[in-house]
């Protein structure tokens, strides 16, 4: 059985949130002196848009089917990405049979190899691939978790990111996660600084609500290790988060094993493909893994990391990329739980994370969301073609 082959493969800029949603503007609690690498230069430590945290925009990837079908998805990489997917990896998708997403895969993956394996190169092929998945549950009036097995549980639970752990625990989430304000730069004031906002957070949300430290990739070994069990003995943390650099697979390896009994490590957001979580997970680098499905190679790529993740005994769960985790987290059995990301500047309220970009965009209600509300062909949101869009790179 053949489905209308892809006609059209076109690829937009868009700003100000959305797939990439560090591109916020000012006052936002996501861009409010988090610690980060950067910190180390004390120009760049107030605002991680000072360094260009959002400087690639959002990458939104259209294919059109011959029957005018469209599947679409959004993900972190602007124009670069853009010239990536009209330049490189349209040439096998134009004429193909959407169902093809392995061999497609394959393709963009092994033909960008010499320059890509990670990051922005891997963002791209995420994007494509989610349009893929899109289109092929728009062509069979399927919802994408039902072609990835079917749900295996009623709803979904989320814990919230954001400044604002109190507010989240008042709106039903299971647990919040904060980010990190300050890093090693900021010496023993600046840790004494996060313990304190912790004891504070977790006066204010009592004893069984998870709270856990979100650290970007901004500490060294011994600022994490010191920091873990702190934040362990004096305030419960219940897990510590992308401490350490996406390459230091032997320092997390150490984390791990130097970390309190009890505290579990994570990290993955800005790790890709089969193989770098394949080291993370073979080097014991943590307990819980977090592929962004839209920067770590997109669904079938992240089929690859679950199954192997699943066969070892780890946690995954996506970094909050809205429906496109979302799909995909209430098929396993090893996601337990996922994220949701808080995009309202306070955060005092949930609104859609990648507002404005997608219409039909489902939020938590009560901290949850049936499986019930995925019912909808493809990812199950339209784009919102009122935003403004750019194709930079048209053919
Ligand atoms: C809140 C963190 O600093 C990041 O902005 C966030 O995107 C990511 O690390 C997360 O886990 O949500
Ligand atoms: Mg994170």
């Amino acid at each position: 059985m053949s489905l209308p082959k892809i006609k059209h493969v076109r690829a937009f800029v868009a700003r100000g949130g959305g797939g990439d949603y560090h591109d916020q503007g000012s006052g936002h609690w996501i861009d409010d002196h988090i610690a980060t690498p950067m910190a180390r230069y004390p120009e760049y430590r107030a605002s991680r848009q000072s360094f260009g945290i959002n400087v690639l925009g959002t990458l939104v990837v259209e294919l059109e089917a011959e029957d005018g079908t469209i599947g679409f998805a959004v993900t972190t990489g602007g124009e670069p990405a853009a010239y990536i997917v009209e330049k490189h990896l349209a040439r096998f998708l134009e004429g193909r049979n959407p169902v093809e997403v392995e061999k497609i895969w394959d393709q963009m993956y092994f033909s960008t190899q010499y320059y890509g394996r990670k990051g922005l190169v891997i963002n791209a092929i995420s994007g494509v691939d989610l349009a893929l998945w899109d289109l092929l549950g728009k062509l069979r009036g399927e919802p994408v978790y039902h072609m990835l097995g079917g749900a295996v549980r009623d709803e979904l639970q989320f814990y919230a990111t954001g400044s604002r752990p109190d507010v989240a625990k008042e709106l039903g989430f299971i647990g919040g996660k904060l980010p990190l304000h300050h890093g090693p730069a900021e010496g023993l004031e600046g840790l004494e600084k996060n313990i304190a906002l912790l004891a504070d957070m977790r006066a204010k949300c009592g004893d069984d609500f998870w709270l856990m430290y979100d650290c970007w990739m901004s500490l060294d070994i011994d600022y994490a290790t010191r920091l873990a069990h702190r934040a362990w003995n004096e305030c419960g943390l219940k897990w510590i988060e992308e401490a350490l650099s996406p390459d230091d697979y032997w320092g997390y390896a150490e984390l791990k094993k130097n970390a309190p009994k009890g505290l579990l490590v994570t990290t993955g957001e800005h790790e890709a493909t089969r193989w770098g979580f394949r080291m993370l997970m073979d080097m014991e680098c943590c307990d819980i893994i977090q592929p962004d499905v839209g920067w770590c190679g997109g669904v079938t790529e992240l089929i690859k990391i679950a199954n192997y993740a699943d066969s070892k005994g780890v946690m995954m769960v996506p970094h909050g990329s809205s429906v496109y985790s979302y799909h995909f987290v209430v098929t396993r059995h090893n996601s337990p739980f996922a994220e949701f990301l808080m995009m309202h500047p306070g955060p005092t309220e949930v609104v859609p994370m990648f507002a404005p970009q997608l219409l039909g965009e489902p939020v938590p209600v009560n901290g949850k969301i049936r499986a019930s509300e995925l019912d909808k062909p493809g990812f199950g949101v339209e784009l919102n073609r009122d935003i403004a869009l750019h194709r930079p790179y048209s053919r």
